[in-house]
């Protein structure tokens, strides 16, 4: 029996840099460790340090190569020079440029990659950067498996919680509907516009954007999006917007903003999550078609301009009757954002 509750312990386990297990493996996130806990995990100096092929990439480390999926680890030998500080700029690219990477790194044949690959997952769930020393002979605070991690995930899993009139601006005809699951701290929103009229609903899956969505940033179109979504779906007579907790594409916001900054460095938005490790899109649209089912809808019309929200609803059961173009002016701060888009995200711009 997997147990969802063994990966909230462990997310909150490693935020706060103590040991996990995962299938017996022992993991200590780089990002929230300090010297004296690696000490402490790693009495006999031997661990290895677990990243992702992505940023193994960008280091430029042998045999990793082979690997396309950016997600998948990778293990680099801790040889006797790689202390703290060079662990961390092994995890960070934020130092890339600051701290030259000495090397040479050897990577390790991992036996199992299953356990590996949960690990990276549950850093990207935790918010973290996705690197952690592994072997340690500490005791773990909590022990778990990958089939943990998956039903941690399970889309299925989410309920609604309350629902209760909104009016908004630009929609005064509108109802917020709360989900939640169990054991997760993400609490989406649906905000349903309009009355049914037995037409599939307009439906927008909004992805959380803090610094668009509230900041009125500029580097992103999230915040002018949202708006016109609302609008539209208002015009159409009804809709819905679903408003999911995936912010930076799913990475967290620290992890957006660590994106962000290397973007100040030159580096495009694609760029800059393959260096930090990450999948280019980490999210995962199973859950806005879950959300979609408990309000008793299995087809919509949906507005995007990206074919990956309309390949993972369906996917996951929803039929998109439609897609709707969403497209809205650029400004000088997020051309080349929006280029990005359609040049290498497949975004139909
Ligand atoms: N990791 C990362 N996330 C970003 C960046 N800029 C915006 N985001 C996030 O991207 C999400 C919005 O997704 P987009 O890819 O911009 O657009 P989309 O929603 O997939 O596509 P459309 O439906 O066509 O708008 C939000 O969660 C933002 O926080 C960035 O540079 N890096
Ligand atoms: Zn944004």
């Amino acid at each position: 029996m997997s147990d969802a509750r063994a990966a909230a312990r462990a997310i909150d386990a490693l935020r706060r840099g103590w040991p996990i297990a995962i299938d017996g493996i022992t993991l200590l996130a780089v990002e929230t460790a300090d010297p004296g806990r690696l000490a402490a995990f790693d009495t006999e100096g031997a661990a290895g340090i677990l990243i992702s092929s992505g940023r193994a990439a960008t280091l430029k480390l042998a045999n990793q190569v082979e690997a396309a999926d950016p997600d998948s680890p990778v293990l680099v030998e801790r040889a006797p020079w790689i202390d703290f500080p060079a662990a961390t700029a092994l995890a960070d690219p934020q130092l890339d440029l600051a701290t030259p990477l000495k090397g040479p790194y050897r990577t390790l044949h991992l036996p199992d990659a299953r356990p590996a690959s949960a690990a990276l997952r549950l850093a990207r769930i935790a918010g973290l950067l996705p690197a952690f020393f592994l072997g340690g002979t500490a005791a773990p605070e909590v022990a778990l498996t990958a089939a943990d991690i998956d039903a941690h995930e399970d889309a299925d899993r989410l309920a609604i919680a309350t629902r209760a009139r909104l009016p908004v601006a630009g929609a005064e005809d509108a109802e917020i509907v709360a989900f939640r699951s169990p054991e997760s701290a993400d609490e989406h929103v649906a905000l349903l516009i309009g009355q049914p009229n037995g037409a599939p609903p307009l439906v927008r899956l909004h992805s959380e954007c803090l610094t668009g969505d509230v900041l009125g940033s500029l580097k992103c179109d999230c915040g002018p999006q949202l708006h016109a979504a609302i609008h539209a779906i208002a015009d159409s007579g009804w809709g819905i917007l679903l408003y999911l907790r995936q912010e930076g594409r799913g990475i967290g916001l620290v992890n957006k903003l660590r994106a962000y900054r290397l973007q100040d460095q030159g580096f495009d938005t694609v760029d800059a999550n393959t260096r930090l490790g990450f999948a280019i899109d980490a999210r995962d649209f199973g859950v806005a078609a879950r959300m979609l089912a408990l309000l008793g809808q299995d087809a919509v019309r949906l507005l995007t301009n990206n074919p990956a929200k309309v390949a993972g609803l369906e996917a996951a059961g929803i039929a998109v009757a439609e897609r709707v173009p969403h497209k809205l002016p650029p400004n000088p701060h997020n051309a080349q954002y929006l280029a990005t888009k359609r040049d290498r995200t497949g975004h139909q711009l």
